[in-house]
């Protein structure tokens, strides 16, 4: 048996229905939660603390069946977007504060080396509201963390700090449960969150849980345009037209793209590429081993970040590319121009045939 196991979990809230949510994690899995705002991602978490009764499912932790036990007996953390710290108690007060219920005792040394590790040390004797919101959610995490729950719970915990503190949170964070080898479930809305904390990736939608895999897995093979779509994976239909010599050849309307993926010949199928898997230059490659080469005009140019979102035409399908900025300089690329997009066969992936 997992270490987390949610089976078939319902709960009916009138306007708002959680609709037979399961899943198992391991212990030490790091996961996080995305999904568009009123998926039910915040309800689902508060019904593993145990705010919510579930009208049906169950809900195991390390063995033991939580649904009838009561939140305090449970023994998780749960860290909020807002801190939730109490405003009339020091840093060091609200970290002893959660220790004291659950191994009263000489609580100094660990509360000392639990603030060092975040970073909080220096801190120790003021009040929250004297904080910055990037040392009040070091010190809501070290409330959490100092009591070692045996899952940690985590809403949002970064959205109010700007980019900097975030990372930097982040890191703190990683360092912090790195030795008590902590089960996590986290929701975000921040995709960087996934890559730099999870190993496991959960998509929810009106209620449901889309899908749940690795990182990568999610990323890389999403199983629905939806989920593609959250995660920024080009999601694409077509039709096998041929195989050969451990590939086989897709037809996407006019556009033909080998993949090293196995279907029938004949078989209509999905096709997932993330953006950042295609490249583009102005020239037709002399040497493309390996590679896809498409013709296509590049339509528009989306800043995103520290990257370009380039919309290419490539006969009757769409595609996106994600471009660097320093390789859009270099390409110095504008609307209308036609340009070849390469594609590595192994990032043409077959998520669903049939
Ligand atoms: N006590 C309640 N009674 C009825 N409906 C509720 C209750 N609390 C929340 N909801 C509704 O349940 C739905 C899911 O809410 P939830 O907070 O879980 O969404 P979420 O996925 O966490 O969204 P966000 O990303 O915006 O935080 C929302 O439509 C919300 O209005």
């Amino acid at each position: 048996m997992s270490f987390v196991e949610i089976d078939n979990l319902h709960i009916n809230l009138g306007e708002f229905r959680l609709k037979g949510v399961s899943l198992s994690l391991d212990r030490g899995d790091y996961l996080t939660i995305i999904g568009p705002t009123g998926a039910g991602k915040t309800i689902f978490l508060e019904s593993i603390v145990g705010f919510w009764r579930p009208d049906q499912g169950n809900i195991v932790l390390d063995g033991r069946e939580l649904v009838n036990e009561l939140p305090e007996k449970r023994h998780i953390g749960i860290v909020y977007q807002d801190y939730a710290l109490l405003p009339h108690m020091t840093v060091y007060q609200n970290i002893a504060y959660g220790l004291k219920k659950h191994k009263p005792g000489n609580m100094d040394d660990a509360i000392r080396k639990m603030a060092g590790s975040l970073h909080i040390d220096h801190l120790l004797h003021r009040k929250p509201t004297t904080l910055s919101g990037g040392e009040q959610q070091r010190a809501a995490l070290a409330r959490v963390l100092i009591v070692e729950p045996a899952l940690l719970l985590m809403d949002e915990p970064f959205s109010a700090l700007d980019q900097q503190t975030r990372r930097r949170a982040r890191l703190l964070l990683k360092e912090a449960i790195r030795d008590q080898t902590t089960t996590v479930i986290h929701i975000t809305h921040d995709l960087d969150d996934a890559w730099a904390l999870a190993n496991k990736l959960a998509v929810f939608k009106d209620g449901r849980l889309l899908q749940l895999g690795a990182l990568h897995e999610v990323f890389n093979r999403p199983n629905s345009r939806f989920v593609a779509e959250f995660v920024g994976t080009g999601f694409y239909r077509g039709t096998v037209v041929s195989r050969k010599n451990g590939s086989v050849a897709i037809d996407l309307g006019g556009t033909c793209l080998q993949s090293f993926d196995q279907a029938d010949q004949g078989v209509p199928v999905d096709v997932a590429i993330r953006h950042e898997d295609i490249r583009v230059s102005r020239n037709k490659p002399a040497h493309a081993n390996g590679f896809n080469v498409v013709k296509a005009t590049l339509k528009n140019i989306v800043p995103e970040g520290s990257s370009s979102l380039l919309d290419l035409q490539a006969d009757a399908i769409a595609m996106h590319a994600l471009i660097p900025h320093r390789a859009m300089h270099r390409l110095n690329l504008h609307r209308g121009d036609d340009v070849y997009a390469w594609i590595r066969k192994e990032h043409v992936n077959i998520v669903q045939a049939g």
